[in-house]
């Protein structure tokens, strides 16, 4: 049987999971396994609270038994656990296939250390393969759009059937194809200076680890 690659890495990561800690839980297939971990932890005896970057994550982390507490009632998080889509030799990152990229940042920016879980397909040497997720405001949507074609990031509303996929927060998705991504800070700030976006899957500068499954067993990058 092929070993399954999340998993390993979503172990590994959940080995640094400590007694007492504020745990912030990713969303998304890879998440997933570490989600189940720590459960299983937390049945064994650990003791921790968390937080969820999506209703999908908080449902499941409900379900199985992890304590979790209103983000009001957090400061901080002392450890974040998260998957990504692509993720760069400097630890940059896309995220946002899942949707769940506002959210995702909002407990990366606040959390002591930001861990990434990925299986090896995901290692690129330069960021831009993976369409970019940018979350936007309905509202003026069309002008939005506009702004996001003028820096050349070819944006096609993410759909649900024959709707728009709609975000936790009631927005929307432009996955957008910039090419290879050289500056992805600079990209970043041009994207979010844009008034109808609300937040991009640019994570710069924000990750502690990225944690590689490979067949081999986990690889840790830092
Ligand atoms: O950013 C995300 C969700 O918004 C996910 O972390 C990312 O899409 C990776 O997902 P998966 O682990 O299923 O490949």
């Amino acid at each position: 049987m092929e070993p399954n690659l999340k998993k390993i890495a979503a172990e590994k990561a959940v080995e640094w999971v400590e007694d007492g800690m504020t745990i912030g839980l990713g969303t998304g297939s890879t998440a997933y396994w570490a989600i189940l971990r720590i459960a299983e932890r937390v049945r064994e005896g650990l003791t921790v609270r968390a937080a969820a970057s999506s209703i999908r994550s908080e449902q499941l982390a409900r379900e199985h038994g992890i304590p979790l507490v209103s983000l009001d009632e957090i400061d901080r998080f002392d450890l974040t656990i998260d998957g990504a889509d692509e993720a760069d030799d400097r630890l940059n990152l896309i995220k946002g296939g899942g949707g769940a990229l506002l959210r995702e940042k909002v407990l990366a920016a606040s959390s002591d250390r930001f861990v990434v879980i990925v299986d090896e397909s995901k290692r690129v040497r330069t960021l831009g393969a993976f369409p970019l997720p940018v979350e936007i405001v309905p509202f003026g949507s069309r002008l939005t759009l506009n702004a996001l074609k003028a820096l050349d990031g070819n944006p096609a509303v993410r759909m649900d059937g024959d709707r728009p996929y709609v975000t936790d927060n009631g927005n929307w998705i432009a996955d957008c194809r910039f090419g290879t991504i050289d500056d992805p800070e600079q990209l970043s700030v041009r994207l979010n200076r844009i008034p109808g976006v609300v937040e991009n899957g640019l994570f710069v500068g924000m990750t502690s680890a990225v944690v590689v499954g490979t067949a081999g067993g986990a690889i840790v990058l830092e």
